[in-house]
Formats: structure tokens, C-alpha cells, sequence
């Protein structure tokens, strides 16, 4: 049973009026969980057919589904593969709805620990750039790892503050997600804990934030972008009233129409402090009318039109220095990566993304793709490079299957035996790729990441 402070449970009511006891009945119910497919490694459809979870679709969303709790698929191998993101159902819709174009520049502001920047990327393709972007330090390095797992490599990870990333990212990207900071009011039933740190003043306290970080998101986006807002908070305070202030101070911006799924509520303009936008355009989820805990979400179109001058990168380093990799590479690689954007950065090699701007005196955790390690006389190959890489893309693959013991020895960092010849092999999970092992007589030496093993 969930004990709610009463001045928001007076709020709700006032807000939802005949609905109110909907939404308090739905709250005692049970949470709902669910994952999403990562697009990138696995279609929806074979993971429908192929999951060993109780699932069923989340109807609003394209890859999206329900699974029951005794599933538990946070411990199961194809985690360690990245198929999916254990996600809340109706934070799916965000990165849902957002109409991401392959080639597109895409900026995640407030993205740790990447339950948007991972679906966001996926959308991508491979294309374009993601720059996913944490104030927090300790949340990037989750949001970091969860980049990393679902194999995004056309990525920027930074920890700023949205005022210092905005001096680099002048009018830069295509769509930006402001998934901000809030009272987490949709968040009580499935953590109790954001009911104790609620405070009557919460909603005040995040307006405030939120107002602040609005105005570096809209000068980092190009005239033509498009910017979505969202929350996972009721209070029309944190929503509607954070727009209104924002159209009101920017004219160079106008809401646009996010569509109807099924059940989805509209916007409340009444609940805006003002009648000169049309807050119907936004959407609302509501815990007693979906499969969820709910959301609120706004898209927001900058007017104008932006001219590109697209800047290819141009490595500085000279091959010479990564000559390790090149023969790592020949022995084991289908396909070379493109010197002209290979990068050695304090003997790690990166293959970093095209057309970014100096990023010198930037927090940042990761630039482009960590392909491995320089070590003396030797190449060292990531795991970053294991999750990134398909199976068609090595020479050397262990495949091993979801039922066997060895997968789960080989995820907790143990020896296992293989066939095949000496040197580096990229282990799968029934096909997926997992990390990588180095051969030498009959067993493989275990390379998966420490930090990301089986406990
Ligand atoms: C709602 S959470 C983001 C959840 C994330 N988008 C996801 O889907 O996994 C909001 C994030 O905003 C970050 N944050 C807090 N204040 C911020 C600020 N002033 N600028 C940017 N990010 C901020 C927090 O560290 C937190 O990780």
C-alpha cells in the first residue's frame, strides 16, 4: 500500500477531478515492467519469436514489451549482449515518438543512464552523431557503459553542465531530447524512495531548473530542429507551465502536434498559466489509462532553416603509431576501419565520428568508438569494440549457446575451452556478440570486462 504526502494527493485530485479515483486505484496496483529491443543488434520480430521471457507487446511503442517480474531478464546472457534495455513502459516514449532521421545529429542533454540515448542511437543506424550528455559525473559512467553495450559507436559521451556544452554546440544539432531533471511523480510505484525525497516545494524547485536549462538546449539546436521535452512528473507545473514560459520568451519556436497512440491524453492549456499556446498538442500519460507509469511530453520545431558546411574529420595521428592495430586488424577484421578517422589518444585507439567541432577542454568519457588499447608490441582490442562489432565482422568466433554453463563461466570471467586456432575470438551468445577471449593451446583466456561480469 502506498502512503502519498497529502498536499500532492490534494493537488491530484483538484487536477483530475471524476478521474482522481482512477489514478488512485491504479497506483495499488502492481507496476508494470518491460524492456525494449535494441534495433540494433536483433529486429523486434526475431526477438519476439526467439525470447525466453513471458512478453507481450507495449502497444505504443515499435520495440517495446511487458514481461512478468519472475523473468528477471537483467540475468539472462542476451543482457550481457545488449539486446534490450530494461525500460519502464511509458519512458519508451519519448525516443518513440521523436522523429530521428538517419544522419541526423542528435543530442541527448540530460541522459544518464541512457534509457533515451540508447534507443535514440539505435535509431540512428550507425549514421550521423549521438552526443549523450550527463551533468552527473557518476551517471555518465552508467550512461557510458549502456552506450557501449548496445553497440553505438557513432557517439559522444560528455558530463557538462548544458551552459558549458553550449559554448561548443552553437546552433549544432538536428534534434535535441531535454528528458529533464523533475519531482519524478510518475515514478512513486515503482520507487517508493522518490516519495520520501518529494517535498511540497519539489515542483517549484524543478520548474526553476528546468526553466534554466531550456534556453542552452534551444541555442545549441539549428534553425529547422526540433526539440522534445519530457518528464516523468505530473505536476503541471514541471510540464505545461515550463512550456508556456518558454514559448513565451522564444518566438523563434512553436509546439507541434505529437500524435495519438492508443490511450494517450492531450496537454491541459488551463493548466499552462496562460491561453496563447495550445498545450492539446503535448501528450500526457497517465498511469489509469496505459500500461504505465506515466510521462509528459512536448516537441518543440525551431523556425528557420540552417545552411550545412559539413566538415569530414581529419585524423592526426600518423599510421605508423597504430601499427599493432593494422596488423590486428588483417589478421582478424572483414572490414578496416577508415584511417582518416582513426585517432590515437594517449595509446587508446578511437574511431571518431565526422564533422564535430573542437572538443579541447570538453568533460568528456568517450569520443566515437574505444577500438582497443595500444600496449608495448601489442594491440589490445575493447570491449567496447565486442559489443560494437557484428559476428560476420571477426574471423574467430566462439559461439556458444544461452543454455550452457559455459556462457554464464565465460560472463563471470573464467577460463573456457574452445576449438579453433590461437590468437583473438569474438564469443557469441547464440549468435550475438559478447566479448572477446585470446586462444593459446586448447582454452580461451577470458577478456570480458571486468566491471561488466556476471555477479
Ligand atoms: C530524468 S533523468 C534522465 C533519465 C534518462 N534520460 C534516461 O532515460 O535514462 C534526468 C537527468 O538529468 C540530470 N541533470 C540534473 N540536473 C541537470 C542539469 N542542470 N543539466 C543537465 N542534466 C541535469 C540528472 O543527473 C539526471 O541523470
Amino acid at each position: 500500500m502506498l502512503i502519498l504526502p497529502e498536499t500532492y494527493l490534494a493537488r491530484m485530485q483538484t487536477l483530475l477531478g471524476d478521474e482522481y479515483d482512477d489514478f488512485i486505484q491504479s497506483l495499488q496496483r502492481e507496476r508494470h515492467y518491460g524492456l525494449r529491443v535494441n534495433n540494433l543488434k536483433i529486429t523486434t520480430e526475431v526477438f519476439e519469436n526467439q525470447s525466453p521471457f513471458h512478453i507481450e507487446k507495449v502497444q505504443f511503442t515499435s520495440n517495446g514489451f511487458y514481461y512478468k517480474k519472475e523473468d528477471v531478464p537483467a540475468k539472462h546472457p542476451y543482457y550481457y549482449a545488449g539486446l534490450y534495455y530494461i525500460q519502464e513502459p511509458s519512458a519508451m516514449t519519448p525516443a518513440e515518438l521523436f522523429p530521428i532521421e538517419e544522419g541526423d545529429k542528435v543530442l541527448d542533454l540530460c541522459a544518464a543512464p541512457g534509457g533515451k540515448s540508447t534507443e535514440l542511437g539505435a535509431k540512428l543506424k550507425g549514421t550521423g552523431l549521438l552526443v549523450s550528455n550527463d551533468i552527473s559525473a557518476s551517471r555518465a559512467k552508467a550512461l557510458l557503459k549502456n552506450i557501449e553495450l548496445f553497440g553505438i559507436g557513432n557517439s559522444l559521451v560528455t558530463s557538462e553542465s548544458p551552459e558549458r556544452l553550449a559554448t561548443y554546440f552553437s546552433d549544432y544539432f538536428d534534434k535535441i531530447l531535454v528528458d529533464a531533471p523533475c519531482s519524478g511523480e510518475g515514478m512513486f510505484r515503482k520507487d517508493p524512495n522518490i516519495i520520501k525525497s518529494w517535498q511540497p516545494d519539489s515542483n517549484e524547485a524543478y520548474n526553476s531548473i528546468q526553466k534554466q536549462i531550456l534556453p542552452y538546449a534551444a541555442a545549441m539546436l539549428k534553425p529547422g530542429g526540433y526539440m522534445l521535452y519530457s518528464t516523468c512528473t505530473f505536476a503541471p507545473e514541471e510540464n505545461e507551465q515550463v512550456i508556456y514560459h518558454f514559448l513565451d520568451e522564444h518566438d523563434d519556436f512553436e509546439l507541434v502536434t505529437l500524435p495519438d497512440r492508443d490511450n494517450f491524453s492531450r496537454g491541459q492549456t488551463h493548466w499552462a498559466g496562460g491561453e496563447a499556446f495550445d498545450m492539446e498538442k503535448a501528450i500526457r500519460l497517465w498511469p489509469h489509462k496505459i500500461r504505465g507509469e506515466g510521462h509528459f511530453i512536448a516537441l518543440l520545431h525551431k523556425k528557420g532553416h540552417h545552411q550545412e558546411m559539413y566538415k569530414p574529420y581529419a585524423s592526426k595521428t600518423k599510421e605508423k603509431v597504430y601499427e599493432d592495430y593494422t596488423a590486428f586488424e588483417k589478421a582478424y577484421l572483414t572490414c578496416p576501419f577508415d584511417r582518416r578517422r582513426l585517432e590515437v589518444i594517449k595509446d587508446k585507439l578511437y574511431y571518431m565520428p565526422d564533422d564535430i567541432p573542437s572538443l579541447k577542454g570538453l568533460r568528456i568519457l568517450r569520443s566515437g568508438l574505444y577500438i582497443g588499447e595500444l600496449r608495448k608490441n601489442r594491440f589490445e582490442p575493447s570491449q567496447a569494440l565486442a559489443s560494437w562489432l557484428k559476428p560476420d565482422m571477426f574471423k574467430q568466433i566462439t559461439c556458444l549457446s544461452s543454455s550452457s554453463e559455459d556462457v554464464i563461466r565465460y560472463l563471470k570471467g573464467e577460463t573456457i575451452r574452445t576449438d579453433g586456432d590461437k590468437g583473438w575470438h569474438l564469443v557469441t551468445v547464440d549468435g550475438f556478440s559478447l566479448g572477446f577471449g585470446k586462444k593459446t593451446n586448447h582454452m580461451l583466456k577470458n577478456k570480458f570486462q571486468a566491471g561488466w561480469r556476471w555477479m
